[in-house]
C-alpha cells in the first residue's frame, strides 16, 4: 500500500504548492483529475480486495463444513465397523464362552487382524477378564476396575464410553459389545480401547487428512473434552466458552468465524457426528486464509500501476494542453493596449471551442479598443476644424527631428486680413477659407513635410532637410498659389509667410519660432502678401539672393 500514500501526499503536495503560489487552471485540472483517478482507483482497489476477501473467507468456511462433514463420515464409518467387529467376534465366543483357548486368540485376532483397537478384553458377567491382549497389560484374571470397562458392564448394550484413563493408565474411549448365552442371559462383553493420545487407528484417520497450510481439526465429546487435537497435550481437556463447539455439541453443522483459546481468529466448518455424540471441527486461520490476497492485491498493484503512471502523465499533458490557451489569452488580456496584441492573439493555439471563441472575442474587442485608442490618439494631434497637425502633435515632430539631427525650415503663415472675410462673410465661411487654405498647404507641400494649424488663422509648415533658399521658394510658390485659388464666395485671399529654420548656431526651437514669427511679422508690415526669410536663417547656411528676401 506505501506507493498509494505516497501518490496521496503527491497529490496533497500540488494541493499545498498551489494554493502557496496561487491557484491556476492547469493546477485546478491537475487536482481535478488526479483526486478522481486516485479516488477511483482507491474505491475500485478497496472494493475489489473486500469481494475478493468475502469470497475467499466463504469459500475457506464451506470446504472447512465439507471437509468437517467428510470426516465425520469417515470417522463414523470406523467406529460403526469397529462395533460391527465386536459384535461378530461376540458371536463367536457366545457360542463356546468357556473355551479358554477360544478367548485368548480372538482377543488377540480382533486386536491384531483388524488393527482397529489399541487393547482387547474380554469379560465375564462377574467383571473378571478372560482374556486379554496384548497380554502384556497383565489384566488377566483380575476384575474390571476402570470407568468404561465397569460402565459396559452394568449398561449390557453396545456401547462407546467417554474418555477416561485406564488401569494400564492411558487416555482412552473404550468401545464393548455384550454377550449373550442361547436364552440371552448377560454372560459378558468384548471390549477394544482407543487410546486418544498414543498412537491409533482414530488418530490416524484424522491425522491423514490434516492440511499443511494451518488448518487443523479436533474432535470433541459431548462433555466438552477434546478427543482429538493436533496438540496432543491438549487431548483430554474440557472447552468452554467456544461458540463453535456448543452449536456442534447442539447437533448443528455450520461454518463459523471464531476466536480460538490462543487469540487467533479463524474461519470453522463443523459436523456433528452420528455414531457417537461427538463433533468435528475443522479451522484455519483468518489471516493465512488471507495472505494469498494480499499478495494478489500486490500484483494487481504492480500490474497496475505502469497504466496509472501514464493515466497520470496524459492527464499532466491535456492538463498543459487545455490550460495553456487561456493561460496565453489572460496573459494577453493584460496587455490589449499594445499594438502587437492583435498578432499575439491570432497567434494562441485555441484548439478547443470555449478558448477560440474566446479567443475570437478578445481579437474582436482588441480591434475595437485599438481603433478607439487610435481615434482617440489621433484627435488629440489633430486640429479638428481642418485635419491637420496641432501644435501638440507639431511639437512632437519637431522633437523627432531634433532628436534624429533632422535640419528643417520653418514656415509661419498667416492669412492677410482675416478679420476682414469674418466681418464680411461671416465666421462659418471664415472656417471655410481656413480648411480651403489647409487643404491648399497640404496640396503644395510634401508627404514628408509637416503642416499644422497653431492658432486661428496661423498655419506652420516644417520641410525636413530644406535649406533657406530652397524654402523661400517653396514659400513663395505656396503663397502664390494660395492667392490664385478661389475660394466661394469669399474670391481669392493672400498669405504672409515668415521663415526661419533649425539648426541655426546655438539656438532653441523656442527661438527658432520666434524668428519666423519676427520674419512674419516683417512681411506683414513691409505690405503683406509676400514672404520673408529671418535673415540668421539665411546666413547660416546658404545666401539667398537679396530680393528674394525682401521682395
Ligand atoms: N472663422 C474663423 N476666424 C478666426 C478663427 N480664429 C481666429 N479667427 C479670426 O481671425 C481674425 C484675425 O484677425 P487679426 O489678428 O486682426 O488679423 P487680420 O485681420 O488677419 O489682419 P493681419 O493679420 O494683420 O493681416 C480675427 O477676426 C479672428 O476672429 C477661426 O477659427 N475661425
Amino acid at each position: 500500500m506505501y506507493p498509494i500514500w505516497t501518490l496521496g501526499l503527491y497529490v496533497r503536495n500540488i494541493v499545498l504548492n498551489s494554493l502557496s503560489r496561487g491557484l491556476n487552471l492547469r493546477r485546478l485540472i491537475l487536482v481535478l483529475a488526479f483526486s478522481t483517478t486516485l479516488i477511483t482507483f482507491l474505491n475500485s482497489y478497496y472494493s475489489s480486495y473486500q469481494v475478493q476477501k468475502q469470497q475467499l473467507i466463504d469459500k475457506t468456511l464451506n470446504n472447512h463444513k465439507a471437509y468437517a462433514a467428510k470426516l465425520v463420515s469417515a470417522t463414523d464409518n470406523f467406529l460403526l465397523t469397529a462395533q460391527q467387529q465386536l459384535a461378530y467376534v461376540g458371536k463367536i465366543l457366545e457360542d463356546d464362552f468357556n473355551n479358554q483357548g477360544l478367548i485368548n486368540s480372538e482377543a488377540d485376532r480382533l486386536r491384531l487382524q483388524t488393527n482397529s483397537f489399541n487393547s482387547t478384553i474380554i469379560v465375564n458377567a462377574q467383571g473378571d477378564i478372560l482374556g486379554v491382549s496384548p497380554k502384556s497389560l497383565k489384566l488377566q484374571n483380575r476384575k474390571v476396575d476402570s470407568f468404561g470397562t465397569k460402565a459396559a458392564l452394568s449398561y449390557r448394550t453396545p456401547m462407546i464410553s467417554e474418555p477416561y484413563i485406564s488401569m494400564a493408565g492411558n487416555l482412552l474411549i473404550f468401545m464393548s459389545q455384550p454377550l449373550f448365552d442361547k436364552q440371552s442371559n448377560f454372560i459378558g462383553y468384548i471390549g477394544g480401547t482407543l487410546y486418544l493420545k498414543r498412537a491409533s487407528i482414530l488418530n490416524e484417520l484424522l491425522q491423514v487428512h490434516y492440511y499443511q497450510d494451518g488448518s487443523y481439526l479436533y474432535v470433541v465429546d459431548e462433555n466438552h473434552r477434546l478427543l482429538y487435537h493436533p496438540d496432543k497435550s491438549r487431548i483430554g481437556e474440557q472447552v468452554f466458552d467456544n461458540q463453535v463447539i456448543e452449536e456442534v455439541l447442539k447437533g448443528n453443522a455450520g461454518t463459523q468465524l471464531v476466536t480460538n483459546s490462543k487469540g487467533v481468529e479463524m474461519l470453522a466448518g463443523y459436523a456433528p457426528m452420528t455414531v457417537a455424540p461427538w463433533g468435528v471441527v475443522t479451522q484455519r486461520p483468518l489471516e493465512s486464509t488471507l495472505a494469498p490476497l494480499d499478495d494478489l492485491m500486490w500484483q494487481v498493484f504492480i500490474k497496475t500501476a505502469p497504466i496509472g503512471v501514464l493515466t497520470f502523465i496524459l492527464i499532466w499533458v491535456l492538463a498543459r494542453l487545455i490550460a495553456q490557451p487561456l493561460r496565453q489569452l489572460a496573459e494577453t488580456a493584460n496587455t490589449l493596449d499594445r499594438p502587437s496584441t492583435s498578432l499575439e492573439l491570432t497567434q494562441i493555439r485555441s484548439w478547443y471551442f470555449e478558448s477560440n471563441e474566446l479567443r475570437k472575442a478578445m481579437l474582436k474587442g482588441v480591434g475595437l479598443l485599438q481603433s478607439k485608442i487610435g481615434l482617440l490618439r489621433q484627435e488629440a494631434q489633430t486640429d479638428p476644424l481642418t485635419c491637420l497637425h496641432n501644435r501638440r502633435s507639431l511639437d512632437m515632430q519637431i522633437s523627432h527631428l531634433i532628436a534624429q539631427r533632422c535640419p528643417f525650415a520653418v514656415l509661419a503663415i498667416d492669412i492677410d486680413h482675416f478679420k476682414r472675410v469674418n466681418d464680411e462673410f461671416g465666421h462659418d465661411i471664415g472656417d471655410v477659407v481656413l480648411q480651403s487654405l489647409a487643404k491648399i498647404l497640404l496640396d503644395v507641400t510634401r508627404d514628408s513635410d509637416v503642416v499644422a494649424r497653431t492658432g486661428g488663422e496661423e498655419f506652420i509648415v516644417i520641410m525636413p532637410r530644406v535649406e533657406a533658399k530652397r524654402a523661400y521658394q517653396l514659400a513663395e510658390r505656396l503663397r502664390m498659389r494660395v492667392s490664385e485659388s478661389y475660394i466661394d464666395p469669399v474670391g481669392c485671399i493672400n498669405v504672409s509667410i515668415g521663415i526661419s529654420g533649425w539648426p541655426i548656431e546655438q539656438l532653441s526651437i523656442d527661438e527658432v519660432f520666434k524668428l519666423a514669427d519676427q520674419a512674419l511679422y516683417q512681411a506683414k508690415k513691409t505690405g503683406r502678401n509676400r514672404s520673408v526669410v529671418d535673415a540668421t536663417y539665411s546666413q547660416d547656411l546658404a545666401p539667398v539672393s537679396e530680393p528674394s528676401i525682401l521682395e
